[in-house]
């Protein structure tokens, strides 16, 4: 049976464009873009989890607001269940540390980048609210 992992994206919003950061090369889903994020610990809240990995991967704190979606998706290594939530700089400047590549864009131009499978959803929802 495929493990179930559960997962936090962080849609950062600056200035009207979103935070997008592309997987390394030698990882799982390589080199397909994300939000900032990952697994939630036990214990975890998941605004907990998203500050958390937001600090450690981004380098920056941020205020988790509201849910934007939950979605569940089967790759071959497991079913991730991804809930992805806006988010608001609170302090620093993101800053890349295990991402290949970081890009802020409005969010008419996300859908020009290669997404991992589970985050379309949501990035379909930012791009309708918008256009
Ligand atoms: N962070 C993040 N992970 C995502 C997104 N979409 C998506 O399918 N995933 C998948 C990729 C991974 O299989 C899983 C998250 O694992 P991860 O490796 O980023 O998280 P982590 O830092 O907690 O994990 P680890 O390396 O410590 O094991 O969810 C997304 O938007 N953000």
């Amino acid at each position: 049976m495929k493990k179930h992992i559960y997962v936090v994206g962080a849609v950062i919003i600056e200035n009207e464009k979103i935070l997008c950061v592309q997987r390394g090369q030698n990882q799982l889903l390589a080199l397909k873009w994300e939000f900032p994020g990952g697994k939630i610990e036990t214990g975890e809240t998941p605004e907990e989890a998203l500050r958390r990995e937001v600090s450690e991967e981004m380098n920056c704190m941020v205020q988790v607001g509201e849910q934007i979606d939950e979605t569940v998706h089967e790759y071959d290594f497991g079913i991730v269940h991804l809930s992805t939530y806006y988010c608001k700089l609170l302090n620093g400047t993101p800053t890349l540390s295990e991402h290949e590549e970081m890009r802020w864009l409005f969010p008419n131009e996300l859908l020009s980048l290669d997404w991992a499978p589970a985050d379309i959803p949501t990035v379909q929802k930012l791009y309708n609210i918008t256009n």
